[in-house]
């Protein structure tokens, strides 16, 4: 039997009669793990979208970020951010690197606010022993596993011990998983499997294409949304500046590209280029805005008013 599943794009929500006097009324803060943010959408711990200077910026204006693990020195990194009062949130991988790093945080006394264990596939027996090493060396770390896709991984990562699991696989802009191994999920649908699976909070990561995917999202019960593409075009964002016919890009590239690899070893990631913006401060106004705007049609105060609207599908 084939199973229809669903996208963003597939899907509507109904609106709900508006109870405030102005969509600023709505409140799109969110707790997740020890600290609350003003927004529940963080930039993907990606090179060619976050830097230290990213994540710094994103800290300091109380959104949530994720420093990605590609070629960083973890203790640095944690120190400078809590020296600055700042929490620490960093990426590891599955492999010796990952655990020399986590053996120096752990000797030099270290404990980041929130680690995320990234790999393509976490439903993997490298992610699993990870998981477990993280949560007996630093038990005091909110440990995000990703990515997975169906309710069997997300059980498995919250009986591992992940403090929240991200869900999502193969629905990336710059992802060619789909088409290199044939494996892939649409993003509504796992949303609504893996939330349904764990009493832990789950990270919908990949695939907004616009900015009501967010309200989308929360309804299927996501907690927090990743986005790379979204982020990538502006000059906070990490990817350099591209200039062709006098029209400026920002590179935008897969974790598992060729570029980021520095080999062509199991590519499933490209490069693109996305229309470069300017400064984000504009784009994360407008993300707020148009949330409160969701939280109003959807008759409530805060988020929690999304999980409890109508969903339609769309058949196009
Ligand atoms: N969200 C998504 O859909 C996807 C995201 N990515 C991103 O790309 C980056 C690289 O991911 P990933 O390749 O997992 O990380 P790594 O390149 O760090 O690989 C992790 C380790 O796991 C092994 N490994 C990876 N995939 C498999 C597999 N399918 N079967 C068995 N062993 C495997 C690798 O060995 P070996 O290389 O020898 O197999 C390697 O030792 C990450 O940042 C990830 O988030 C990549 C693809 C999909
Ligand atoms: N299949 C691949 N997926 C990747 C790769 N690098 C990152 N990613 C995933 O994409 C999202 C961002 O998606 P977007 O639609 O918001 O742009 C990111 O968080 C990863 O989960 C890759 O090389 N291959």
């Amino acid at each position: 039997m084939i199973k229809t599943e669903f996208n963003y794009g597939d899907i509507y929500l109904v609106p709900k009669k508006t109870l405030v006097d102005s969509r600023k009324e709505c409140d799109t803060s969110v707790q997740f793990g020890p600290r609350r943010f003003e927004m529940p959408i963080y930039p993907a711990n990606m090179k060619s979208v976050v830097d230290a200077e990213t994540c710094e910026y994103f800290a300091r204006r109380g959104w949530f970020y994720t420093m990605h693990r590609f070629n960083v020195d973890a203790v640095a990194f944690c120190c400078d951010m809590q020296s600055k009062g700042l929490f620490a949130s960093i990426s590891m991988g599955v492999n010796e690197d990952s655990y020399q790093q986590l053996r120096e945080l752990k000797a030099a006394g270290i404990t980041p606010e929130y680690i995320t264990v990234d790999v393509a596939n976490a439903w993997c027996v490298k992610a699993e022993r990870m998981i477990k090493y993280i949560k007996a060396e630093l038990p005091g770390s909110f440990l995000i596993g990703g990515n997975i896709a169906t309710a069997g991984a997300a059980r498995d990562l919250q009986a591992w011990g992940c403090d929240a699991v991200k869900a999502g696989i193969a629905g990336g802009r710059v992802c060619i998983t789909k088409n290199k191994t044939g494996f892939h999920r649409p993003m509504v649908s796992t949303v609504l499997d893996v939330v349904a699976a764990v009493t832990i909070p789950v990270v919908a990561d990949g695939g907004i294409v616009e900015h009501g995917d967010m309200a989308k999202a929360i309804n299927c019960g996501a907690a927090m949304i990743m986005a790379g593409s979204l982020f990538a075009g502006y000059d906070e964002s990490a990817g350099e500046i591209v200039e062709i016919d006098g029209k400026h890009y920002k590179e935008y590239f897969g974790s598992a590209s060729q570029f980021n690899k520095g080999a062509y070893v199991n590519v499933e990631g490209k490069k693109i280029l996305v229309e470069y913006k300017g400064s984000i401060d504009k784009l994360l106004n407008e993300l707020q805005e148009d949330l409160q705007s969701s939280i109003s049609y959807a008759g409530g105060t805060s988020l929690v008013a999304l999980t409890d609207v109508e969903r339609i599908f769309v058949h196009r």
